[in-house]
């Protein structure tokens, strides 16, 4: 179990996480959601002590990271798929992790099975795509047959097959009770993985809920209804507060009425519908509706919060990230001192 209590990071004057709180339970895979910039990174480090908090913290299994002597046999966590030595084959970089955490050579060959990295084991990173570093980074994760286990944006650069992949292997991991938090800025990349979901923007939490109670939130659902008096029900609707869209012809898209009381609207007014037809809305919409204005950037536009950004961020990692992001540290090593 991971518990994070009114952790907060400051960075001069840009707050980049803020008085969060929320818990990971064992046995499921928990998505962390939230748009580009919104924090996950950031806290995911602090959880596992490369970031020093401002203030507050976070608890795995009941104590701090720096606290639990079994390193990552008791913590895996793939952070940053790019940060590791590209002169290493990928069976060396795994060994030497295996061997500064104590654990036996054995698992090198077992992971990198389990990742499907057997055959290009004795290749040097430097030539590995993107995905294949992601699928290196899981591996060395998993190295320690940890409890818990952190992965940030771990199906970046992975093929379709690759997502398919990584999906089931997340859903097997908790399925074996083991706590499984894993971060994405796409609701897509989540709806088929996590069964619970923590959403942030700006650095704040949004929403902490099982995906169940997350989908039945409604947000963006819409009723799509065919009339022949399509302009005529259009005005009815809007009187009632519904926001209706004209798709053309005979249909228009309603938000904020139910399909029962477009229904009766439309019989009081004697308009004949042919058709009436509720949609529920994608976890995307709801997703987009849920984080619209704690989004830092959006394509084509800023927002004029955090005045002091530089615009570089909107791509991850760009600019202003010196103090803390650039700790040399490999991915699946989390160890040592916090900056
Ligand atoms: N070392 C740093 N120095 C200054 N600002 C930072 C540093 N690290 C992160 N930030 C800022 O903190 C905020 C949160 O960044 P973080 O990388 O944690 O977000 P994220 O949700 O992981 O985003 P992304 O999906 O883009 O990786 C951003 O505004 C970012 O610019």
């Amino acid at each position: 179990m991971i518990e994070v209590n009114g952790l907060t990071k400051r960075y001069g004057a840009v707050t980049a996480v803020h008085d969060l709180t929320f818990t990971v339970r064992p046995g499921h895979v928990t998505g962390f959601l939230g748009p580009n910039g919104a924090g996950k990174s950031t806290t995911l480090r602090m959880i596992v002590g490369l970031n020093r908090p401002t203030a507050g913290g976070a608890t795995i299994d009941g104590r701090p990271f720096a606290r639990h002597r079994a390193g990552l046999r008791h913590v895996g966590a793939l952070l940053d798929a790019a940060d590791v030595h590209g002169g290493r084959t990928a069976a060396a970089h795994l060994r030497a992790l295996a061997a500064g955490n104590g654990l036996p050579r054995r698992r090198v060959s077992e992971v990198l099975e389990e990742v499907g990295l057997e055959a290009v084991a004795r290749r040097r990173i430097g030539g590995f795509s993107l995905g294949m570093r992601q699928r290196l980074g899981i591996a060395a994760a998993l190295l320690g047959d940890p409890p818990v286990l952190l992965f940030d944006e771990p199906v970046n650069g992975l093929d379709p097959e690759g997502v398919r992949w990584a999906r089931g292997l997340f859903r097997r991991l908790a399925a074996e009770g083991r706590t499984v938090l894993v971060s994405s800025h796409l609701m897509s990349e989540m709806e088929n993985t996590a069964d619970r979901l923590v959403v942030i923007g700006r650095g704040e939490l949004i929403a902490e809920e099982s995906l169940a109670a997350f989908a039945a939130r409604g947000a963006g659902a819409s009723v799509v209804v065919r009339t022949p008096d399509a302009a005529e029900l259009a005005a009815v609707l809007a009187l009632e507060g519904g926001s209706v869209r004209a798709d053309g012809g005979d249909a228009l898209t309603v938000t904020g009425l139910s399909a029962a009381r477009i229904g009766e609207l439309a019989h009081q007014r004697r308009i004949m519908l042919s058709e009436l037809a509720p949609r529920a809305a994608s976890l995307e919409q709801a997703f987009m509706e849920l984080t619209a204005g704690r989004a830092d950037y959006r394509a084509g536009a800023r927002t004029d919060a955090h005045a002091g950004h530089q615009p570089g961020h909107a791509t991850g990692h760009a600019t202003g990230h010196q103090t803390d992001h650039a700790t040399g540290r490999r991915a699946g090593a989390p160890s040592g001192g916090a900056r």
